[in-house]
């Protein structure tokens, strides 16, 4: 399993420090949110953010994009330095063409699902992608509660990568702490994500061994 700290819940007054102690505390991922005020209630930042950071870190940067019709930023958003870029079922009216766009810029591609979707709807790409992410709050925000419907919801694609050979990784994003995060590995999931959890922790490489174990 992996563990991607949240970089919304660093301090940005000195971000690449704060990184940098996640980094030396063992986190595989670093989870990297964009939000354009639109698809979600929230502002966060663009990709001139990380871009700043990538060249001091070999981490790999997982873009996770709230942002309505997501296509007209994929060239952007991987230029500035993305490894996976995951982009929301919900946000477009074409979700395959997106996938597409993202694999010709020569990223990992990931698809999300608000906790009001169901897996069904994303069935027909699955053999597309190689993450989804199983948002288990109503992304905008950290700091939420975990939303137990999830836990089903990772079961049926562990279910379905396993009937059908598929490859992605399940990754749960929301309300991740030591209990829930146990119940989404014991679900299926392989990577967590976590925000409030870890950079709030007083000790923070405790956090990501708590979410290990
Ligand atoms: O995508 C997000 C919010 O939309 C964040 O990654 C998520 O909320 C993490 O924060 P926390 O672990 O505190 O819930």
């Amino acid at each position: 399993m992996k563990v991607a700290p949240s970089m919304l819940s660093a301090d940005f007054s000195k971000l690449k420090e704060d990184i940098q102690e996640i980094v030396d505390a063992g986190a595989d991922y670093l989870h990297i949110d964009l939000m354009d005020g639109q698809f979600v209630p929230n502002l966060s930042f663009g990709p001139m953010v990380y871009q700043s950071i990538r060249p001091s870190f070999d981490i790999v940067f997982d873009v996770h994009m709230m942002i309505d019709q997501p296509e007209r930023y994929i060239e952007e958003v991987a230029n500035a330095g993305a490894d996976i870029i995951t982009v929301h079922a919900e946000a477009t009216h074409h979700i395959h063409r997106v996938l597409q766009q993202i694999k010709f810029f020569g990223k990992k591609a990931g698809v999300a699902i608000n906790p009001g979707t169901s897996v069904a709807m994303i069935e027909p790409i699955l053999n597309e992608v190689d993450l989804v992410l199983v948002m288990s709050v109503n992304p905008g925000f950290g700091g939420q509660t975990f939303i137990p419907s999830s836990l089903s919801k990772i079961e049926q694609l562990a279910q379905i990568r396993k009937e059908n050979n598929y490859s992605y990784l399940i990754e749960v994003d929301g309300g991740v702490n030591e209990l829930t995060g146990k119940q989404c590995l014991e679900s299926g999931a392989d990577i967590l994500v976590a925000g409030s959890f870890i950079f709030n922790h007083p000790n923070r490489r405790e956090a990501i061994q708590l979410l290990r174990n």
